[in-house]
């Protein structure tokens, strides 16, 4: 049977304006499966026919999403927050679209349409303005004037159901932009920086913060945050959400454009993951498990969907959280800007991607153009 044949055999009048295409791959398909059955010797078994038709699946837009095991909710999104010690500040972000730096008093008129939308989780990250809020030790971190824990408490009173998960790390307090307490030779002295971050991160629960999430990929900081927010009475309310597979990489240099975090000299390397260490990814994301996380989070995200395909199976029985990072974000604009696509279509199926390698939270600087898209 010629190739013209099998597509005038098709029934184009069935199909949806927007799948004709589709049809000429369908009629590809057919003729692949019925050479197969007329060059066999045995009898000529339909069940092959039947197995190669799948286009009835995904013919109409509501069963191409019975399709997908999970579809995006707005309960699934994070949306990062960057707050200054500037209580009026509000300065976009120029490597970030659409992202500002805000300071306490700008926070509640722009959250409250966003929470109207359905906002239901924030991410706070901390950003001292001023170089003198900076030292060694990274002691704005818990200082209770500073922006974290007194948006924490604000938003707590002034948004009762809106969900706050609290960024631990050090890297923007600390004058050297690094993510702990260094030695004298300028490498991490893990043992401090874990008291230190793990102080930190009680400092953050006892604000009020539902959720703290440890950033900074010190070794074992996992546990000391649970021993400590089990000692001061938190451990049965104070989530702990462990960015455990943190890679390296050029992902994040928005955001440090923004957070004022970049390394005053060297490099995340020696305590972020290198790209291609699948291995490292699956020991960190095994050893937060057994350490007292809660939640395991991959980030960036969609070059590491493997990664997430691992944390599902290895944290089996807890949520899994990916970041799509300021880079990532950065670069989808671009390109959208760039006329390579439409943003919102990119930016469902880059999400779709990450929920489909298998998490269930997304953290992204898209929520509210999809609080928008969802409703
Ligand atoms: N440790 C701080 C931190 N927490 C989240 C991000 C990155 C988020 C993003 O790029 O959107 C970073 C930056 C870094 O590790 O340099
Ligand atoms: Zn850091
Ligand atoms: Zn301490």
């Amino acid at each position: 049977m010629s190739f013209s044949n099998l597509v005038s055999d098709i029934a184009l009048r069935d199909a949806h304006p927007d799948d004709r295409s589709s049809q000429i791959s369908h009629a590809r398909s057919q003729v692949t499966a019925r050479s197969y059955t007329s060059t066999t010797a045995t009898s000529v078994s339909i069940s092959g026919d039947i197995s190669s038709q799948l286009h009835a699946g995904y013919s109409h837009p509501l069963s191409r999403s019975w399709q997908a095991e999970r579809q995006l909710t707005k309960e699934m999104l994070i949306f990062p927050l960057f707050i200054t010690d500037n209580p009026n500040e509000e300065t976009p972000i120029p490597s970030l679209p659409n992202q500002y730096r805000r300071g306490l008093n700008r926070l509640v008129p722009f959250l409250a349409p966003l929470v109207q939308k359905g906002l239901r989780s924030v991410i706070l990250f901390g950003v001292p303005l001023h170089p003198s809020a900076k030292d060694a030790l990274g002691t704005a971190a818990d200082d209770p004037a500073g922006p974290v824990i007194q948006a924490i408490r604000l938003l707590r009173s002034r948004f009762p159901k809106l969900y706050i998960v609290a960024d631990v790390c050090l890297c923007e307090y600390t004058s050297h932009g690094h993510c702990g307490i260094l030695r004298e030779d300028g490498t991490l002295d893990n043992a401090q920086s874990v008291d230190r971050v793990s102080d930190v991160a009680l400092a953050y629960a006892t604000a009020g913060a539902h959720c703290v999430a440890p950033s900074d990929m010190n070794d074992g900081r996992v546990r000391a945050i649970k021993l400590k927010l089990i000692e001061a009475g938190l451990a049965h309310r104070v989530l702990l959400m462990s960015y455990s597979a943190k890679f390296s990489g050029c992902l994040y240099g928005p955001f440090r454009d923004a957070a004022g975090s970049c390394p005053s000299f060297g490099d995340r390397k020696c305590y972020q993951l290198p790209p291609g260490g699948r291995g490292l990814a699956r020991r960190a994301i095994q050893r937060d498990v057994a350490e007292g996380a809660d939640i395991i989070m991959v980030k960036p995200a969609s070059s590491y969907l493997d990664i997430i395909r691992d944390a599902r199976e290895l944290a089996k029985d807890m949520p899994v959280a990916a970041y799509q990072v300021s880079g990532e974000y950065a670069m989808i604009h671009a390109a959208a800007k760039a006329g390579v696509f439409d943003l919102k279509a990119m930016a469902f199926e880059s999400t779709e991607g990450i929920l489909r390698a298998g998490a269930g939270i997304v953290v992204s600087y898209f929520v509210p153009e999809f609080l928008d898209w969802l409703s």
